[in-house]
């Protein structure tokens, strides 16, 4: 894979990671529950599947994990990929991407969890879905409040709105240009590796008025690493790309609110080793976007 930065600027520095510590771990339950149909309007792009959990019986094996990506004391920097745009490296702490991936277990394995989207056309995407704070599909946005199977998106925890209030405030202070947000909405993501990807897309479901003052979507990543795809044109031959590994979070606001971007891969066997034995994640690549309607 070749990386190539030409039209943006970059600048590592170190940063403050923080995620506060003191809250809650929780592990889901593992349980199946009973479909509830309800007689309301449905999202098109939301048919049910099989329910979906991120934790896999402890069937990963060690000796399956890259040596490297079994260390946890890896160092917090920043770059600069654009106006608006900031990476933070290794900014979540290993009881943060635990925190995080029980969260989303505990909401994602029932009912209004996880889900295989589909596009107009019937194609999945290849990714599993779930949100919190307001429903969003492929086909219908964010126009439907309830999914096919009647639920509605659960509220967006706490937590997760807070943890990307201050990493805003924590970018700002790298990236004066980027305004702050009050995040209402998370859109969460999980990639199996190989097959998983996300097509070249723009983020331009959210209000006009979010758009219009380049409210940023705040990117974490957990799990495997993937390649990310992004840049002000659909031409992929002026794409930049970037890795994304577990713990880190990209922000992308003001002017560049509306850059095209997406998965191109996810890498197997690249997610830190005490992520997996903390949490039994299954192999493949867990994202959130929040964002602020
Ligand atoms: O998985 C990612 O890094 C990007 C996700 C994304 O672009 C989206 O959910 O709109
Ligand atoms: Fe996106």
């Amino acid at each position: 894979m070749t990386m190539n930065h030409s039209t943006f600027y970059r600048l590592i520095k170190p940063i403050e990671s923080s995620f506060g510590g003191g809250r809650d771990a929780f592990y889901g339950p593992l349980t199946r529950r009973l479909k509830q149909y309800h007689n309301t309007p449905c999202a098109k792009g939301s048919v049910e599947s099989q329910p979906f959990s991120l934790i896999c019986c402890p069937c990963f094996s060690s000796n399956s994990v890259c040596e490297k990506t079994s260390k946890s004391n890896l160092s917090t920097s920043y770059e600069i990929l654009g106006s608006g745009v900031i990476l933070l490296k290794n900014y979540l702490s290993l009881k943060d991407q635990v925190d995080i991936v029980n969260i989303c277990e505990k909401r994602g394995v029932g009912h209004g969890g996880f889900y295989e989207p589909s596009h107009q056309n019937g194609a999945k995407l290849r990714l599993q879905m779930m949100c919190f704070g307001r429903n969003w599909d492929p086909v219908t946005k964010y126009k439907e409040r309830y999914r096919s199977d009647g639920s509605k998106a659960p509220p967006l925890p706490y937590e997760l709105s807070s943890l990307a209030k201050t990493t805003i405030q924590n970018a700002q202070v790298h990236l004066k240009e980027l305004p702050s947000m009050c995040p209402d909405i998370c859109i969460v993501n999980f990639y199996s590796p190989v097959y998983g990807r996300l097509g070249l897309h723009q983020d331009r479901d959210e209000s006009s008025d979010s758009l219009r003052r380049g409210l940023p979507v705040v990117s974490i990543s957990i799990g495997d690493t993937a390649e990310f795809l992004y840049g002000y044109t659909r031409n992929r031959n002026k794409l930049d790309n970037v890795l994304l590994q577990s713990g880190d979070v990209l922000i992308f606001g003001g002017k560049s609110r509306r850059i095209f971007h997406g998965v191109n891969q996810v890498f197997p066997n690249t997610a830190p080793l005490p992520l997996l034995q903390q949490t039994a994640l299954r192999p493949g690549r867990l994202n959130l976007t929040l964002r602020q309607f």
